[in-house]
């Protein structure tokens, strides 16, 4: 059964039934605090534990003359009804050893009178009683359901009690104290039903009316009171309520109502003369009736009034849970027919939905027919020309809710016209398959006729406004089209320009212009290869992103020159001793891995740039597989010596290149296409593979490594990408 049958269930539970369990909650805390109160009046004997009946009786019958009743209240206290030496009525709370008045048994107030019928009744008789039953009720199907849904969300009952992790304030509290408090409110919820089902006599309750054989009670041999072997071996503590005998009259006797059963005692021998054991339907209303209301226990009183008070915060943060789900609802200007721009969102609760829109408002704004719609409602985009899937990662790595049929539905729809892609998955490294849906549905789409990939996929981790904004900035060179996540509602502090020196530049006369520049930084935290520099080049909103190698300490970049681009264009005019102002973006996603058995990395173009830095940064000479494609040898020489000597120093292991122009003309998908057996080895040992260059590459390569993953190690691409063993920074 999918998670949103509990989900909805859940939900429609608590919309039905809130009001009635919100008074039902609160009236439940104040009633809480009557046995509170009452326990700590002083009418308990200190040794009321201990006392028989063999002992409290005959005092009690020496002090009183006439006593017609002995109850025992949940308190524990004892009262008698009955008369004083005077012949006055008295009722009366006693010592059980002494026989001394203690004090008088008041009237419960009028407030808790007032509460206990709003609490039981709503004032409204027996209907009120059937719809506080019915909340009841509803209260087991809400516990059951959230239940199932906290087994759902911790992947399986052996971890229901094991770290959450925490989203957001409503939901990690809603989930925390759901565990906490479930016992308490199962029972809650359990007596209430019972006793209502008891009350309306659904469950039979009948009376017992004991059988006296009044023709076989004996007279004799008569004892006191204190040899009665019954009264020896019953403690006060067992007692409800005793019935005095009427008369001295040997056809009168003694009723005592047990906690488990009624009897009859013969007022002169001490006889038993009949016994009833309470049917199991009593027993169980007795015990749901201490359970709900906290009668017999002070401390378990508090542990319900928290339950309770649990009750309400679930409302709150329930309903906070869902306001935030349904704020994200779609509003469309355009139609999915009409529309250039597609952006599909899936999502469990709803966060991913605000920056899915942030994207669509700017398009909007900026004159563009963009649609935004979930996964599930994926269909023919006829006019689509671009498509951005923006999804979270639930469960074991699978599809949010709503976006669960979405891989069928792409083989149902295929676009009839060419459209370019871009995933973004949102999910948390908290969990083992990082965006593992995401991964998944950049390698469906990899698949299809018509798709092409625009950027990269990217991943942003625990809502990171940053990482979003790499995808923002990398799809937004692609396009054109600037989207700035600049907005409060992602709360993206403003950047924060360096400024950089200029230490070397070395430039070639190879036909493809590819250059190196390095850079000096008076940062003091540290950068790392694979993160990203944000240039300005126009001084203006345009901003490009070039991979970093750390080299010796310096930024280094290795630039393709493009005859019209403006980014390559101005790193290319500039000289040493010159400085910029840039941006260092830090990358995680891509930095030389902290523990890995090997690494493999892959690289064509000016791809290599951030390898080179790990390379030289790599001291601990974690074995280093460096593939890499070049169109022609001139293109390689910029780093041949750099390569060599590292070889030399052991910090790279193995190098193979590939010439697209040249000799075989190989790329670099060719040259791993023989080497599976390493890639294969090093995926195996938790090793790690590494790409980054084109598009076109990672393409290749990724379907080499689909058919090696699923064929020798029988997993996918998308679970070694989640496991941040297979890392990607194409463009
Ligand atoms: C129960 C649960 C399971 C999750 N499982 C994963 C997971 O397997 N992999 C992952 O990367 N993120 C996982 N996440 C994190 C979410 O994908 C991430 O918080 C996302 O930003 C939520 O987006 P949404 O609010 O749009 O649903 C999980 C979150 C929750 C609450």
């Amino acid at each position: 059964m999918t998670i949103s049958v509990w989900r909805y269930s859940h939900l429609a539970l608590a919309v039905s039934s809130f009001l009635l369990l919100l008074l039902a909650s609160v009236t439940g805390i104040i009633l809480a605090f009557e046995p509170v109160l009452q326990k700590s009046q002083p009418y308990r004997s200190d040794q009321f534990e201990q006392v028989t009946l063999a002992q409290t009786l005959p005092v009690l019958k020496k002090n009183y003359s006439e006593i017609s009743e002995l109850s025992i209240d949940a308190n524990g206290f004892v009262q008698i009804n009955g008369s004083d030496a005077d012949g006055k009525n008295l009722t009366a709370y006693v010592d059980p050893q002494t026989g001394k008045v203690l004090g008088t048994p008041s009237k419960q107030s009028e407030f808790f009178q007032w509460v206990t019928s709003l609490h039981r009744s709503l004032f409204l008789h027996e209907a009120g009683r059937f719809y506080i039953g019915l909340t009841a009720f509803l209260l087991l199907l809400i516990t059951v359901s959230g239940t199932i849904l906290i087994i759902q969300r911790q992947r399986g009952v052996k971890r229901f009690f094991t770290r959450i992790v925490r989203d957001n304030f409503a939901q990690y509290y809603h989930v925390v104290l759901g565990r906490l408090s479930l016992i308490p409110i199962l029972i809650i919820a359990l007596s209430g039903t019972y006793l209502s089902l008891a009350r309306f006599e659904l469950i039979k309750t009948e009376k017992i009316s004991p059988k006296v054989d009044l023709d076989a009670i004996q007279s004799k041999p008569l004892r006191k009171l204190a040899d009665f072997p019954l009264f020896k071996s019953t403690r006060l503590s067992e007692v409800q309520s005793i019935e005095f005998p009427f008369s001295e009259d040997v056809e009168d006797y003694y009723n005592l109502k047990l906690k488990d059963r009624e009897l009859t005692v013969n007022q002169l021998t001490g006889d038993i003369l009949s016994e009833d054991r309470y049917p199991t339907a009593v027993l169980l209303t007795n015990l749901s009736l201490n359970l709900h209301t906290g009668r017999a226990s002070a401390v378990w009183a508090v542990v319900l009034a928290l339950a309770a008070g649990n009750i309400l915060f679930f409302i709150y943060s329930g309903f906070a849970i869902t306001w935030k789900r349904r704020s994200n609802r779609v509003k469309n200007k355009y139609t999915a027919d009409q529309s250039r721009f597609v952006i599909l969102v899936g999502s469990e609760n709803g966060s991913t939905f605000r920056f899915a829109q942030l994207v669509h408002e700017q398009l909007l704004k900026q004159g563009h027919k963009s649609f935004l719609t979930e996964f599930n409602s994926y269909t023919v985009f006829p006019q689509a020309e671009y498509l951005v899937a923006i999804t979270a990662t639930y469960g074991l790595g699978d599809a949010p809710t709503n976006a669960k049929r979405f891989a069928a539905l792409v083989e149902k729809y295929p676009q009839s016209q060419p459209v370019r892609y871009s995933v973004v998955g949102f999910g948390s490294r908290s969990y083992p398959d990082f965006c593992q849906f995401a991964f998944e549905v950049n390698q469906l789409l990899s698949r299809q006729q018509w798709a092409t990939p625009l950027v990269d996929i990217h991943t942003v981790n625990d809502k990171s406004p940053e990482d979003f904004s790499l995808w923002a900035e990398a799809w937004s060179q692609q396009t054109n089209i600037p989207i700035t996540v600049k907005s409060d509602l992602l709360k993206v502090p403003a950047p924060r320009f360096e400024t950089l020196t200029v230490t070397d530049t070395v430039h070639t006369a190879e036909p493809d212009g590819t250059f190196q520049i390095r850079f000096r930084t008076q940062r003091r935290r540290s950068v790392a290869s694979g993160d990203l520099l944000a240039i300005y080049p126009a001084n203006d909103h345009r901003e490009r992103l070039y991979s970093i190698g750390v080299v010796e300490k310096d930024i280094q970049l290795s630039v393709r020159l493009h005859p019209n681009g403006i980014g390559s264009g101005f790193l290319h005019r500039l000289t040493t001793g010159e400085t910029i102002q840039a941006r260092i973006v830090d990358n995680d996603h891509f930095h030389f891995p902290e523990k890995a058995s090997a690494v493999v990395m892959i690289a064509n173009g000016t791809g290599i740039a951030p390898f080179l830095g790990m390379i030289s940064q790599n001291k601990q000479q974690v074995p280093c597989h460096l593939y890499c494609g070049f169109r022609e040898r001139a293109s390689f020489s910029l780093y041949q010596d750099f390569l060599v000597a590292n070889q030399s120093a052991q910090k790279l292991t193995n190098l193979k290149i590939a010439y697209s122009r040249e000799g075989d003309k190989q790329y670099v998908s060719d040259l791993l296409a023989v080497d599976t057996d390493l890639l294969t080895n090093v995926l195996a040992a938790n090793g790690v593979l590494m790409l980054c260059g084109s598009l076109a590459m990672q393409k290749d390569v990724l379907e080499l490594l689909e058919t090696v993953c699923e064929t020798r190690l029988g997993k996918s691409v998308s679970f070694y990408q989640s496991h941040s063993q297979i890392l990607m920074d194409c463009y």
